[in-house]
């Protein structure tokens, strides 16, 4: 087993200040290994844990406690506590993230968009233009959007891109928070297909996924989450 990321006692509490202190566990004692080649799938009722999970994963949200150990070349990277520039430098060779909205810096063409990680994450400049527009091209996505700027995109055209996004660069560990939420069938076949791809290359995958279909075509693995803590 390769394994790619190691959750010890993963504590998350919030503490809502504006609201007499009111203390909220979101995730309690969790453990959780994930190798390359798995997708978990987190399921649960609303509320359970599942995206403060993935935000403690992505280095959002600071955990109370425990320890999250992402593989990052050779190396073993705790992620709780870690200083911004190793979050960043995660961020651009080792954990993918597609959230549920887009969020980039305005005014910047659909293709640089989608060729910006792939170069921060060492390619080239024309292999990481060629990747970008077959990743647009197999998302779907018509060529007349790839010059503007996708702030008045369509819901599902901006999380094409914001997927587009994540399958840029081959992330040893990727993060999906619903990725096809907002998509048709044809294009949740599109990001099944990309995330089936990816996983079968090795990557290891965390991700939450509504959709019961797609969940059974990408998920080998489901943890369920009750209360923050994992179901027996
Ligand atoms: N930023 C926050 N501030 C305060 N409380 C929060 C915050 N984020 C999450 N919570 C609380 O933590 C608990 C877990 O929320 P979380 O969003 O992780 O659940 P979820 O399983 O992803 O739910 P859903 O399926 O509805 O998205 C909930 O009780 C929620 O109210």
């Amino acid at each position: 087993m390769n394994v790619l990321l190691k959750i010890q006692g993963l504590a998350k509490s919030f503490t809502l200040h504006t609201q007499g202190g009111v203390r909220i566990q979101a995730l309690a004692h969790l453990d959780l290994e994930v190798s390359a080649g798995d997708c978990l799938a987190l399921v649960g009722s609303s509320g359970a844990g599942k995206s403060s999970l993935l935000r403690c994963l992505t280095g959002n949200y600071l955990p109370d406690g425990g320890s999250i150990r992402v593989r990052h070349d050779d190396d073993w990277i705790e992620l709780v506590g870690a200083k911004p520039q190793t979050v960043l430098e995660l961020r651009r060779g080792t954990i993918g993230y597609v959230s549920q909205f887009l969020r980039v810096i305005p005014r910047i063409p659909t293709l640089d968009l989608v060729i910006e990680p792939a170069v921060a994450g060492g390619a080239e400049r024309p292999e990481a233009e060629a990747r970008a527009r077959r990743l647009l091209q197999h998302l779907n996505l018509p060529e007349r959007l790839w010059s503007l700027a996708p702030a008045t995109f369509s819901g599902g055209e901006q999380q094409r891109v914001n997927i587009a996004r994540a399958f840029a660069h081959p992330y040893p560990l990727l993060l999906l928070d619903e990725p096809t939420a907002s998509l048709d069938a044809e294009n949740c076949k599109a990001v099944i297909d990309l995330i089936e791809d990816a996983r079968r290359k090795g990557a290891a995958i965390v991700g939450i996924f509504h959709d019961a279909e797609t969940r059974s075509a990408v998920a080998t693995r489901e943890i369920s989450l009750v209360e923050g803590k994992a179901a027996a």
